[in-house]
């Protein structure tokens, strides 16, 4: 008999990306060049090593079963970090509990990392912040080819519609790549697997799991989305509608991809001899464009990405297309845009 659905999905998702792992780190051997001109014959190259970053709950100690499983077929190492934040009590007993779960599904290397959460953009910044620079550092530290992480289908509904009530745009409903992070460090191999199944897996192979009372408490605007306002969108628009949200991820991102490809183009035919941006040929460009362009130069120009908002970009845009002799608009970054002569000149202030 074969493995439970539930086991055999969460398995067959990791395996297709340490599938696309393996071959990215063939292709960059291939391409990378040998410095001398007589190469001595190298050692076998080492097996790559895939950390998954496990929290203990259902969603990474599934993840963490599926790498233990698939990794030594593949001919791949399989270690796990996981990350004490101390916002909590105890968290430093979860940490060593998590890595025990780690030890008995035979990982190794395996991590536990303290990290100091800040106050920068909010608790759930903040943590997600110390989070990353912590998963970073151990690849770094052990040569990781690649780090898994956990989030689901629902993760991906959640974060699309946060998208969306924010107001800024298809890239903001692109919600989380499949692969991101430094060199395509990062992956999420289950992106297209809803959380029950993860859930399910890790019941029917007995994994404990561990549910992070954050995600159950209604101060964060997260924890509010998964437990009142999705199970809302669903009982008015039908189950499908977390599948169509993560859908609608996949095409936003397709097409901010390649919005923003345009505007990268059309840059240099905008900007005169000395570099300025031409308001007459930005306003021609349809606003998607125009808009990433003067995103793109606001950047250039020092202004933070993260602290820089639709409506900063719209201020600006009307300085192009509804010209009244307004004065200079500050932007985040002490950078400031104004109008001169035709040209938009923005640069910090
Ligand atoms: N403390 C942590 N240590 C290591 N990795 C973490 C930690 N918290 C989150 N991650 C990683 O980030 C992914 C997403 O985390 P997030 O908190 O958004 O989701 P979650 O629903 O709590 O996931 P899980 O059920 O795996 O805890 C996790 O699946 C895991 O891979």
């Amino acid at each position: 008999m074969g493995p439970h659905p539930a086991v055999a999905a969460i398995r067959l998702a990791v395996r297709r990306v340490l599938h696309d792992v393996l071959t990215d780190t063939s292709a960059h051997r291939e391409l990378t060049p040998s410095r001398s001109p007589h190469p001595a014959p190298s050692p076998p190259p080492a097996p790559p090593l895939v950390l998954v970053a496990c929290s203990g709950g259902a969603d990474s100690m599934a993840l963490a079963s599926a790498l233990a499983f698939e990794a030594p077929k593949l001919g791949i190492r399989a270690g796990a970090v996981t990350v004490d934040h101390g916002l909590q009590p105890g968290s430093d007993l979860r940490a060593a509990e998590v890595v025990t779960r780690m030890t008995a599904l035979g990982l190794d290397p395996i991590e536990s990392l303290v990290v100091h959460v800040g106050r920068d953009g909010g608790p759930e910044a903040a943590a997600r912040d110390a989070r990353y620079a912590a998963l970073d550092e151990a690849a770094e530290r052990h040569g990781a080819t690649a780090v898994l992480l956990g989030h689901t289908r629902d993760d991906q509904a959640e974060t699309v519609l946060l998208g969306l009530a924010r107001g800024s745009g298809i890239r903001s409903l692109s919600g989380m790549a499949a692969v991101s992070g430094a060199g395509g460090r990062y992956r999420r191999p289950f992106l297209h697997l809803d959380r029950q199944t993860a859930r399910k897996a890790c019941m029917v192979q007995s994994l404990p799991v561990w549910d992070d009372p954050h995600n159950a408490d209604p101060a964060y605007t997260r924890s509010r989305l998964r437990h009142e306002g999705l199970p809302a969108l669903e009982k008015a628009l039908g189950k499908g509608v977390v599948e169509a949200l993560a859908r609608t991820a996949q095409l936003s991102r397709d097409d901010a991809d390649a919005l923003d490809a345009w505007a990268a183009q059309a840059e240099s035919s905008v900007r005169d001899a000395t570099g300025l941006l031409e308001c007459a040929k930005l306003f021609a460009l349809p606003p998607a464009v125009r808009r990433r362009i003067v995103r793109r130069a606001a950047i250039e120009a020092g202004a933070p990405a993260g602290a820089l908002f639709a409506r900063h970009i719209e201020e600006v845009d009307r300085l192009i297309t509804g010209w009244r002799g307004q004065g200079a608009i500050n932007l985040p970054g002490k950078v400031v845009a104004q109008r001169q002569g035709g040209r938009l000149v923005i640069r910090q202030g």
